[in-house]
């Protein structure tokens, strides 16, 4: 029985909360710091002994690199605020308004805001007492969907009566996934007006030794651009971006790779970042800024980054897709 007093229960909903990385709130250096602190500090990201690693992170990453990656996000930073953060909010209003009223659609982000914390809270105060939980990470690596993971159990662990859950699978080799990506990069190359020598599918890094202890994003990365270079009928060079750190990270490296081409007698890139659902600082600034700068400093004639799925409709169509599947059985779609 409800007690007298006790606010009414509304019915039962579905909820689906979309969850990405994280960005800072603002492209100034104070923003970045609280940012990077959050995330850095996750020891699913940087696998060093806290003991070890705090002071390093405190005292010299921390005092040097929130200037330099702020500049970097002022460069990409538009009126809606972080490019990811304005991407994922209109991934998250484009599926609300595919799903209707069956579901609720939400997002959040693992570090920073919206928190995972909140947005689960506000789903399940509009009754969501099911709720899929989808890392919009296609390839699984733990330093990115299992602690978005984490993160939402952590807030589970706090409330008295929690939902059901299920979590979004990866789906790097899912065929809606690789035709989504295969329709995206054909109409990417359709719009310029250049040829390219060379295709190369540009991965987020990760240091080698998580692939050593039994991760399985790097497979998942030659996974998906084998699926998508055989959809292209291309051949797909893979390469690893962002490194971090003075540990061996994957390879071959995006700017190193960037670098050679020309020398290789390629000098027209094409590139993709089939990992990234949502354009971010990494792709925007250091692919299209950066690695355009590289690529043509050292002989490269023509560069064109293709971007992410983002907001498309072939994006949304196949996200609208995967996550259907995942909803069997709590709710009929049409
Ligand atoms: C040890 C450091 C890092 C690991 C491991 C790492 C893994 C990893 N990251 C992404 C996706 C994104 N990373 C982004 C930014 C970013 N990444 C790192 C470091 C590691 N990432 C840093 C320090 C930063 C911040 C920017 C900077 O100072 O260089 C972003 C973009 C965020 C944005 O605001 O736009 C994304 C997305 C994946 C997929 C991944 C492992 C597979
Ligand atoms: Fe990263
Ligand atoms: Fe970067």
């Amino acid at each position: 029985m409800i007690p007298a007093g006790h606010p009414p229960i509304p019915p039962a909903k579905v909820g689906v909360l979309l969850i990405n990385l994280g960005t800072p709130d603002g492209a100034d250096a104070r923003a970045v710091k609280r940012y990077l602190g959050e995330f850095l500090s996750d020891r699913r990201v940087v696998e060093i002994p806290q003991i070890v690693w705090q002071p390093i992170l405190r005292g010299i990453i921390l005092t040097t690199r929130p200037k330099k990656s702020a500049h970097a996000y002022s460069q990409v930073w538009t009126d809606a605020g972080s490019p990811l953060a304005a991407i994922t909010a209109q991934q998250s209003a484009a599926l609300q308004g595919a799903f209707g009223d069956g579901v609720i659609v939400d997002w959040a982000m693992r570090y920073g805001n919206p928190a995972i914390a909140d947005r689960i809270a506000a789903l399940k105060s509009q009754g969501c007492e099911r709720i899929l939980l989808a890392p919009l990470y296609p390839q699984y690596c733990a330093a990115t969907t299992a602690t978005a993971n984490d993160k939402a159990f952590a807030a589970l662990a706090a409330m008295r009566w929690q939902p059901a859950v299920r979590t979004l699978p990866p789906y790097h080799d899912d065929p809606l996934y690789i035709d989504a990506l295969r329709q995206s990069v054909e109409a990417g190359l359709q719009a310029i007006d250049f040829e390219p020598d060379i295709l190369l599918a540009s991965f987020h890094g990760m240091p080698q030794r998580t692939l050593e202890l039994g991760d399985p994003y790097h497979c998942h990365c030659r996974k998906t651009a084998r699926l998508l270079g055989a959809a292209l009928g291309r051949e797909l060079r893979v390469t690893f971006q962002s490194r971090f750190g003075r540990a061996k990270w994957l390879e071959p490296a995006t700017d190193t790779t960037l670098e050679a081409l020309p020398g290789e007698g390629k000098r027209k890139v094409a590139i993709v970042a089939p990992g990234f659902s949502a354009d971010c600082l990494e792709t925007l600034e250091e692919l299209s800024i950066r690695g355009r700068e590289s690529f043509e400093g050292a002989g490269g004639t023509h560069f064109a980054y293709l971007p992410c799925l983002n907001s498309s409709d072939v994006g949304m169509a196949m996200l609208r897709s995967i996550l259907s599947r995942e909803l069997a059985g709590w709710v009929s779609l049409p």
